[in-house]
C-alpha cells in the first residue's frame, strides 16, 4: 500500500449500504456491540424526496441513481442501449424502487439450494428469515378469510409490507375488478397468498409502503458501532497472501468536490454489498476475476474466477391502453379523496404471475441443455408475470415520453420475464475505478425468452380488449400497428414505447461459481459477497424481497464466525 495513504482500522468493512449492507450493519452491529463497524456507500445518506411512496422513483436520472446504460442490446431492442439504473444513497435500490414485494416461489430457491449442494438456500430454510425482516399488513381479503396463511408472515420486522386494500390510507381504485377480470381472462386463478411460496396466479400485490410512506433498508437501525462514510466510494479490495487486508476509498470532503483516499484495515472481514453491477467491478479492479479480463487492463491477477459471468436481468416491455372511463387512473382525477388516495401507493392492485406458454416449453426442450430444462420445466416455475399501473408509465425511459405523459385515461400493463434463460456480462471499461462498467445484460438473446414474453404481451393484449365495458384501445401506436401483434411488431412497439428491465440485476457473483454456501469469495479469505450478485439462478421475484431474506441469513452466518 502507498504509504501515503492515510490509514485507518476496524474489524468489519461493509461495502454499499443498500438493501443487503443495512441489513448486515444492523444485525452484526446489535448482536457484537464490541466490534467495530465501518460502513461505507458510494451516495449519499438522506434525501426527502424518497420518503413518500410515490416521492421519487428511479430510472429518470435523478442525482439519487448510478444512471447506468447498457452496451446496444439486439433483437427487441434494435441495436439500443437500455436503462440499468441502481440505488445510490443509503438504503441502496429500496430507497428508488417501485416497492413491489414479492418473494417468489419455493421451487426457485429449492433449486438453488440443491445447485450450491447447500440446504441453507432452500425456501423453507430461508422462509424465517423472509419473516424476519418484515411488518405484514394482510389485505382485506386475507383478513376476511381468517388469516389462514398468517404463519408464512413476519409482524415485527423493520419492513412494513402492505397491500392496496390495507396500506393505511384508502386506495379503492375505480378500475380494480376490471382488471381484476383481465387476470381472469388471461387464464390466471386466484391465489391466496403470492408471497406463500406458489405465486402461480393473480393475487393483491404486496408493497413495501404504509400510510403514504416508502419503507425501505434505511430503517434497519445502526448499532453505535457502525461508523457509517457517506459519499466513499470503495476503489478495491486489498488482497495479500491469498487474505482481504482491507479497501481502498475515496471518500468526499464534508459537501465539496475534493476527495481523500484512505486504506483502512478490516482486522475480521471485508463484505461487499455494492450490488450486482458493482461488487463484481470492485473484485475485477482488486484482481479477482477472469486472467484475460484483467490482462486487458493491466491488472494485476491474484485470482481466476467467473467474476461478472451469469449476468441475468428480467426484460420487460410495457404497453399502453386508452379508455373512456373518467376519474379511473392517475391524473384523471382528484389526487386525494375519501375513497381514494393515489399517493399512497404505486396505483395498481393485481398482480400475476404464470408459466411459459406451451410453445415456449416445447422450444425450451430443444434449446436448453437438459438439466437447464428440468429446471425450467419443473413444477411451480414460473416464466412471466403482468400487471396493469393505473397510469402511464415508462420507466424504461430509452425515448422521451410523448406529450400528455403521465396522461389522461391511459393505463398501463407491464409484461415481465422473470425466468429468462439469457446470460450477458459485466466487465471493466477500464482500470480507473470512476468508470462505470460495461454491463451487458444480453436481453432477449434466446428464442426461448422472447418466446416466453411475446407469448405474455399477445395473451395481454387479447385479455384486456376482452374486458367487458373496458374498451380499451391501445394506445400511442398507428392503426396498422395496433391490429398487428406478430414478433416483429412486438419489437416494433419495444423500440418505441420503451422496453428493458425491471432493475433486477442479478447473478454477477454466483454462489457456486464466486462464493460458496457461506458466501465467502472462493479461494480466498476475509472477503464475502453479499447482494443480488451471489443469487445463482433467476428467481420470479421483485429482489427486494429476497435480497432482505437473504441478507438475513447471511448475517447470522457471519456471526457465526465473528
Ligand atoms: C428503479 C428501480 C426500481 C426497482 N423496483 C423494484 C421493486 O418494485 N421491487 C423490488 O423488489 N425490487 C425493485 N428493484 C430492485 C431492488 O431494489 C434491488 O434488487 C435491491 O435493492 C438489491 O439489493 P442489493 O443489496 O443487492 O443492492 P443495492 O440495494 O443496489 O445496494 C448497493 C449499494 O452499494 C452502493 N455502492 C455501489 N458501489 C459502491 C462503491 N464502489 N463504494 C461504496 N458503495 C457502493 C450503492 O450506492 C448502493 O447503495 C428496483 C430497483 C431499481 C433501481
Amino acid at each position: 500500500m502507498d504509504p501515503e495513504i492515510p490509514k485507518l482500522s476496524f474489524d468489519l468493512v461493509i461495502v454499499g449500504a443498500g438493501v443487503a449492507g443495512c441489513v448486515l450493519a444492523s444485525r452484526i452491529s446489535h448482536a457484537r456491540p464490541h466490534l467495530r463497524i465501518l460502513l461505507l456507500e458510494a451516495g449519499v445518506d438522506k434525501d426527502d424526496r424518497v420518503l413518500p411512496t410515490l416521492g421519487i422513483m428511479g430510472g429518470f436520472d435523478s442525482n439519487l441513481e448510478w444512471n447506468y446504460r447498457s452496451v446496444p442490446q439486439a433483437r427487441g431492442f434494435g441495436g439500443e442501449v437500455v436503462n440499468l439504473t441502481s440505488g445510490k444513497i443509503v438504503g441502496g435500490g429500496s430507497a428508488v424502487n417501485y416497492q413491489t414485494f414479492t418473494r417468489g416461489p419455493a421451487v426457485d430457491y429449492d433449486q438453488w439450494a440443491e445447485l450450491v449442494q447447500d440446504p441453507r438456500w432452500s425456501w423453507s430454510s430461508l422462509l424465517p428469515y423472509f419473516k424476519k425482516s418484515e411488518t405484514w399488513f394482510p389485505s382485506a381479503d386475507l383478513r376476511e378469510r381468517g388469516l389462514p396463511t398468517t404463519d408464512l408472515h413476519g409482524h415485527d420486522g423493520p419492513i412494513k409490507v402492505s397491500h392496496a386494500t390495507n396500506s393505511g390510507r384508502p386506495r379503492n381504485y375505480p378500475l380494480r375488478e376490471k382488471s381484476r377480470r383481465f387476470h381472469e381472462l388471461r387464464g390466471c386463478q386466484h391465489a391466496l397468498d403470492i408471497n406463500g411460496g406458489n405465486p402461480e396466479g393473480y393475487a393483491e400485490a404486496f408493497n413495501s409502503t404504509y400510510e403514504g410512506l416508502r419503507s425501505y433498508a434505511a430503517g434497519y437501525g445502526l448499532g453505535e458501532n457502525v461508523t457509517l462514510w457517506t459519499r466513499s466510494l470503495v476503489e478495491k479490495i486489498v488482497v495479500e497472501q491469498g487474505a482481504a487486508k482491507g479497501v481502498v476509498v475515496l471518500r468526499s470532503v464534508g459537501d465539496t468536490d475534493t476527495h481523500e483516499r484512505f486504506y483502512v484495515e478490516a482486522s475480521k472481514e471485508v463484505i461487499l454489498s455494492a450490488g450486482a453491477q458493482s461488487s463484481p467491478k470492485i473484485l475485477l479492479l482488486s484482481g479477482i476475476g477472469p486472467t484475460a479480463e484483467l490482462a486487458r487492463h493491466q491488472i494485476a491477477p491474484i485470482l481466476d474466477l467467473p467474476v461478472g459471468r451469469n449476468y441475468a436481468d428480467h426484460p420487460a416491455i410495457f404497453t399502453y391502453w386508452a379508455i373512456d372511463l373518467p376519474n379511473a387512473v392517475l391524473g384523471d382525477g382528484e389526487m386525494q379523496g375519501p375513497d381514494l388516495d393515489w399517493t399512497a401507493g404505486l396505483p395498481y392492485d393485481w398482480i400475476s404471475f404464470a408459466p411459459a406458454d406451451q410453445g415456449t416449453r416445447e422450444l425450451a426442450r430443444q434449446f436448453l441443455p437438459a438439466d437447464q430444462y428440468q429446471r425450467y420445466s419443473a413444477e411451480g416455475k414460473l416464466q412471466v408475470e403482468a400487471f396493469t399501473v393505473y397510469t402511464s408509465v415508462d420507466t424504461c425511459t430509452r425515448t422521451p415520453l410523448a406529450p400528455g405523459w403521465p396522461g389522461k385515461r391511459v393505463f398501463s400493463i407491464a409484461h415481465i420475464l422473470v425466468d429468462p434463460v439469457s446470460r450477458g456480462t459485466v466487465t471493466l471499461r477500464s482500470a480507473d475505478p470512476a468508470d462505470p462498467p460495461i454491463l451487458d445484460p444480453n436481453l432477449l438473446a434466446s428464442p426461448v425468452d422472447r418466446s416466453a414474453l411475446y407469448e405474455c404481451v399477445r395473451s395481454c393484449a387479447r385479455a384486456i380488449q376482452a374486458v367487458e365495458g373496458l374498451n380499451a384501445v391501445e394506445w400511442g401506436v398507428d392503426d396498422a400497428l395496433r391490429e398487428d401483434w406478430s414478433d416483429e411488431a412486438i419489437e416494433s412497439r419495444a423500440r418505441k414505447m420503451g422496453a428493458g428491465t425491471v432493475f433486477h440485476p442479478s447473478g454477477t457473483c454466483a454462489m457456486g461459481q464466486v462464493v460458496d454456501g457461506d458466501c465467502r469469495v472462493l479461494g480466498i479469505q476475509g472477503l464475502r459477497v453479499v447482494d443480488a450478485g451471489v443469487i445463482p439462478i433467476p428467481l420470479a421475484a421483485h429482489y427486494q424481497a429476497p435480497m432482505y431474506g437473504v441478507a438475513e441469513r447471511a448475517a447470522e452466518i457471519v456471526l457465526g464466525e465473528v
